[in-house]
């Protein structure tokens, strides 16, 4: 499980690391561009990369990855979109070094400037990150565009340019990005398609807190992926019996639609569910009895095998003595199912998931909702919460987060808004997005699956939240089985309901600790579940929670009494190991104003007698580096043409190999 924050949470963030962990921007910005320098040299050896910075502080995280990259011998170019001189702050002093060296950077304004550079092995998309305010035009639109076009790995820095890291949605257009290396958390939009399929792999690095540190954070939204270590199940106990369990109550099928409730019933059982007790009319009683033979079935009043009014008496009478509700699958549409919908909701208090048919039957009628006496799942896809939220499907897959966590706020429900990133909202503003699943799922009876295995886990006793966000993980995890076993394309509801119960033994840990939540029964320990209805806290900076505890400080004390004296120390660091350069104690110090650790150093490398191996191993590495130019890349081509060409045909040559902008002059500075 993965905490994931909005923009706006990641520069709370930000501004917590740097005003209350006192650490500068530009070291966060450094640490940054060595995360995305070491994912680039992961994939790649020193060869040709283009940086594409935009103007804010992404730009400057782009300006500093190009200067590692070329102090590690790549051949880097970096391409300025927008006009430089709006470039500020912690972005100015990366950009400093291109501005004053010039030969590796230029300004383009239009695609013709872009189509006339050469090709690179490497692009780097450092154009918008979280800053992205509206949809990309002009230039940024065309660099994009081109970005998309290059045969080449294109490594995108936080998120790819044009993608909200809210929402994940493309604004204007968006770069495709092979690797995107974000930053200390991942953002919404990593998770949301389209900006999930954008981002490609994904990496996170810390790069001013360490994990185990806290942030004050109170965020609302997380995420589970495939074989995520979180999502663990309780052992059954021994001494167990059926009652357990849980009973569970199931209402679905219609003469044309029994499979539906036989899919349902299944995968309820499946699930772990003590009985399965499925209502139904007689057609799909018939069904149920021979497909279905662990649960006990009733016969509920129909009309042309849809249920009549008077089954809603029968339903509520069914209920007595059972631990869950699930309702919906395959009911049929007309009145009576609306009847019978509403008056499980209003008239039954047990908790309960509403699938399909259940809500086509409250869509229009969210009154009901109000006079509930259970808690209750919703599940619909975007074309059936469209029609229950009036919203369209358009506007809702714009920020489906944020839809999704409205209405359940304001219905006082659970809901799960399935998709191929499912996304799980409680009452209080929490969500869970849930990156499982498989195209194979996306296959008529899917959604039945999904809504047994969720009143399985509900008639179990499991927490309506919990519930919905195991239930979407297992059944997504069986879709996957399945699709491994069957194929993407063949794979069937039922293979998925076959294999719920390899995902489950998977998932099953003799001890749960407080971390692992699922499974445990209960809310209290979901991790950064708000617990009352409240708004989202946006800024959370807090006091500073790095403080050494008393017995830490004991520890060091103690530490120090038992080290040995400083003297033996001293000796055996001569003998053995590196001189050690004695810090005299603060206030103490000698000032040597003319001589700063730089002339120290290269003192101390033209030393003629070096004391110990050590000292001589330390001396050799010393001047083994200054023979090192600071742009091996370059300095090798150098070297080699050097061998069988005079100095004059050398200089032509490297002027040749620039790109037709770049003014002519020195092609080599010597920082500092
Ligand atoms: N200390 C830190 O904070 C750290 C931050 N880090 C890095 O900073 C990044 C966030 O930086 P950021 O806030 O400067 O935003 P960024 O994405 O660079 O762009 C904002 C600029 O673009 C402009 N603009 C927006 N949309 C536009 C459009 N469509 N077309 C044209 N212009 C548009 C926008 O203009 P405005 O909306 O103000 O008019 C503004 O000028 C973050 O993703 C991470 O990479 C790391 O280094 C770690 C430390
Ligand atoms: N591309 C996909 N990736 C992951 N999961 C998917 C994908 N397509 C569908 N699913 C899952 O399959 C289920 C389909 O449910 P639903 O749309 O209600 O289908 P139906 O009503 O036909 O049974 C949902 O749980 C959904 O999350
Ligand atoms: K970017």
């Amino acid at each position: 499980m993965r905490t994931l924050l909005t923009s706006q949470q990641m520069k709370a963030v930000d501004r917590y690391m740097i005003e209350r962990m006192k650490i500068p921007g530009l070291v966060l910005m450094e640490n940054a561009a060595h995360g995305v320098y070491e994912a680039i040299r992961a994939e790649m050896e020193p060869c040709s990369v283009q940086v594409f910075c935009g103007t804010g502080n992404n730009g400057g995280d782009g300006f500093a990855v190009a200067r590692i990259l070329l102090a590690n011998g790549y051949d880097v170019k970096v391409v300025v979109l927008g006009n430089p001189s709006d470039i500020s702050g912690d972005a100015a002093e990366n950009f400093a070094f291109f501005k004053e060296t010039r030969e590796f950077y230029t300004v383009i304004t239009n695609r013709e400037g872009l189509e006339a550079l050469p090709e690179a092995d490497v692009y780097v998309d450092a154009v918008f990150g979280t800053g992205l305010s509206r949809p990309l035009d002009g230039i940024y639109r065309i660099a994009a565009e081109f970005l998309n076009e290059r045969d080449a790995l294109v490594v995108s820095i936080d998120i790819p340019s044009g993608i909200s890291a809210q929402t994940g949605a493309v604004l204007g257009t968006a770069v495709r990005a092979d690797i995107t290396v974000t930053f200390q958390y991942p953002k919404i939009g990593h998770f949301l398609y389209p900006g999930r399929e954008h981002s490609g792999e994904l990496q996170v690095v810390k790069i001013g807190i360490d994990d185990g540190c806290d942030i004050p954070l109170q965020a609302a939204v997380c995420v589970y992926e495939s074989d995520d270590p979180d999502m663990c199940l309780g052992q059954r106990p021994l001494d167990s019996n059926k009652g357990s369990y849980g009973r569970l109550l199931m209402i679905a099928g219609s003469y044309g639609m029994a499979g539906a409730a036989v899919l349902c019933a299944r995968a309820a059982s499946r699930a772990g569910a003590g009985l399965v007790t499925a209502a139904a009319c007689g057609d799909v009683v018939d069904v149920l009895q021979h497909t279905v033979p662990e649960a006990t079935c009733f016969e509920l009043a129909d009309e042309n095998g849809v249920l009549a009014k008077e089954a809603a008496d029968m339903v509520l009478k069914l209920s007595q003595g059972k631990t869950a509700v699930a309702v919906g699958p395959g009911l049929g549409r007309g009145e009576a199912v609306e009847e019978v919908v509403s008056r499980i909701i209003a008239e039954c208090d047990l908790p309960k998931v509403i699938d399909a048919d259940g809500l086509n039957a409250l869509a229009g009628h969210l009154e009901v909702l109000e006079e509930k006496k259970g808690e209750v799942i919703l599940t619909p896809h975007p074309k059936e919460f469209s029609r229950l939220c009036g919203l369209s499907v358009g506007k809702i897959l714009e920020d489906p987060v944020k839809a999704a966590v409205d209405f359940a706020a304001e219905y006082g429900v659970t809901l799960v808004l399935k998709g191929s990133t499912t996304i799980v909202a409680d009452q209080f503003g929490n969500a869970t997005l849930l990156c499982v699943g498989t195209p194979g799922m996306a296959k008529g009876g899917s959604g039945d699956v999904l809504t047994g295995v969720i009143g399985g886990l509900l008639a179990q006793g499991k927490d309506v939240y919990e519930a919905a966000i195991t239930g979407v993980y297992i059944a997504g995890m069986a879709g996957e089985t399945a699709a491994e076993q069957e194929g993407e394309y063949s794979m069937t509801p039922m293979d998925t309901v076959r294999y719920i119960g390899k995902v489950i033994d998977d998932m099953v840990v003799e001890y749960i600790s407080a971390d692992t939540i699922h499974g445990c029964g209960g809310g209290e320990y979901m991790p950064h579940r708000l617990q009352q209805p409240t708004e989202i806290v946006m800024e959370p900076i807090g006091t500073p929670v790095f403080q050494a505890s008393e017995a830490d400080a004991a520890e060091k004390m103690e530490a120090e009494e038992t080290a040995e004296s400083p003297a033996a120390s001293a000796e055996e660091a001569m003998e053995e190991e590196e001189p050690t350069i004695v810090v005299p104690p603060v206030g103490e110090a000698e000032v040597q104003p003319d001589e700063p650790a730089m002339d120290f150093l290269e003192k101390y490398a033209d030393d003629p007698k070096p004391a110990t191996r050590a000292q001589r191993r330390r001396l050799e590495g010393l001047q083994e580096k200054e023979r090192r130019p600071f742009f091996r890349h370059r300095a090798k081509e150098e070297t080699e043409a050097a061998d069988d060409m005079t100095e004059e045909e050398l200089v032509n040559k490297v002027r040749e190999e620039l790109p037709p902008d770049t003014p002519k002059g020195p092609t080599r500075r010597k920082i500092g």
